[in-house]
């Protein structure tokens, strides 16, 4: 159970590990697993610091169950968060400054997702001390680079040995604020595209007009993308379609021009221009058919485009399905995650598809089951923008909501998960 100064101290565990600085490009692992071995000891839980690739740490916690040989229990968060732009916030993304009036806690990672990794925590804390022994063991990981693809992370991961002794039967992973009182949940994501196009073209004169320069060619391709993603965003403002079940695409950089020291030439067309895109699509959409409209449409050869993906996941399993986890009582994991959320107070909304990316692909599409679910109700999403925050009484909130859910998932009962595990006994 929780007291005022139990809280004050989670709150406090909460900003100091805020206070490491994991941004992407050159996250501080090191000091994060230590801080985190730290904390493990002190829970009580054992670890082992995994290392996939170099410089990479990933941190596996386990709570021993009283029956090892049932399906387990994966807590997943990730430790590096994306950067931030300090000067635009009204604290500093690294001070994990605690707001008195408001009760709000700002740091990047606050949402995304050094929230849900300590909450896990601070949950397995309580239920330890309250003399609560699990069924299944649980298993608590720590995985870099998420925010960059995941792919020196829980892609190794999940292909290792060590994983798969783990036998897990279920994961949890991160979810979204909600503005609203339901939280959110969800069980399949859209495929990352991560792409550029590049443009050549006749270089010339900033006062002549003429077919096939480098910008006509590119601005283009920069038009027809934008209608799609203005008769895509269309079917999202009528509310004909929910967010993750559109193709979202959108400009995260220009490139052009002949830079001098103040600036740019303003009178020479350049030879070359750029384009980064960033776009998700729903498991529903064909990869195959959209690559078509790329290579055809959206960057013609013709035109003296190329293009070439920096990211390029697929959410598919190893059928060549889209890996989508089923969010009702057909499967019975589901039940006992929705009524553990209930039953501690929470609401939850309708399941839905994760508009962006998270590390519960790489779970899903070797076919275990992941929900994505953070704890975080009443609250704006603030994840990757500035002034991010969680405010502390839903942070405490949620603790309880997770000792609730992993009571729940750590009791063996017979509802079906274990079919198996009871065949053999
Ligand atoms: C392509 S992996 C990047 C992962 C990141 N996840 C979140 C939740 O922000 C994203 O969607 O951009
Ligand atoms: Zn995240
Ligand atoms: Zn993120």
């Amino acid at each position: 159970a929780s007291s005022p100064s139990s809280d004050a101290e989670a709150v406090s565990r909460f900003q100091e590990y805020l206070r490491i600085d994991t941004a992407q490009p050159t996250p501080d692992y090191a000091a994060a697993v230590a801080f985190l071995r730290d904390q493990a000891a002190a829970v009580g839980l054992e670890a082992r610091t995994l290392e996939f690739a170099a410089g990479k740490p990933l941190l596996l916690l386990r709570w021993p169950g009283r029956r090892p040989s049932l399906p387990s229990i994966l807590l997943n968060s990730h430790t590096d968060v994306v950067p931030s732009e300090p000067k635009k916030w009204e604290h500093a993304p690294l001070s994990a400054t605690l707001d008195e009036a408001s009760g709000r806690i700002y740091a990047r990672g606050s949402q995304d997702m050094k929230c849900v990794g300590m909450q896990y925590l601070e949950a397995i804390r309580r239920l330890r001390n309250a003399g609560f022994v699990p069924d299944r063991n649980i298993y608590v990981i720590f995985v870099p680079d998420e925010e960059i693809g995941g792919h020196e992370g829980v892609e190794l991961f999940v292909a290792s040995k060590e994983f798969k002794e783990l036998n897990v039967g279920l994961v949890l992973d991160e979810g979204l604020a909600s503005p609203r009182e339901e939280y959110r949940v969800f069980y399949a994501e859209r495929s990352p595209w991560w792409l550029t196009i590049k443009a050549k073209g006749a270089p010339g004169h900033g006062a002549k007009l003429y077919d096939g320069s480098a910008m006509e060619n590119l601005m283009k391709s920069v038009e027809a993308l934008r209608r799609f993603r203005t008769a895509q965003f269309d079917l999202v403002k009528s509310e004909e379609k929910a967010e993750g079940d559109v193709v979202s695409v959108n400009f995260a950089y220009l490139k052009a021009g002949t830079p001098t020291p103040t600036g740019f030439v303003m009178n020479l067309q350049p030879s070359e221009a750029e384009v980064g895109i960033d776009i998700r699509i729903p498991p529903s959409v064909h990869t195959e058919a959209l690559e078509k409209r790329l290579a055809e449409e959206w960057a013609p050869s013709s035109r003296n485009l190329t293009f070439e993906f920096k990211q390029k996941g697929s959410v598919l399993d190893k059928l060549g399905k889209p890996a989508m986890t089923i969010a009702n009582s057909s499967n019975p994991w589901w039940p006992v995650f929705e009524e553990s959320v209930k039953r501690a107070g929470g609401k939850l909304g309708k399941p839905e598809i994760f508009p962006a990316s998270t590390d519960a692909r790489y779970f899903r599409e070797v076919g275990i089951p992941a929900f994505g679910f953070s704890p975080m109700a009443n609250t704006p999403i603030l994840l990757h923008d500035h002034n991010e925050f969680l405010s502390k009484d839903e942070y405490l909130k949620g603790i309880g909501i997770y000792e609730s859910i992993i009571k729940a998932l750590a009791t063996h009962k017979d509802d079906g998960i274990d079919e198996e595990s009871r065949a053999e006994l």
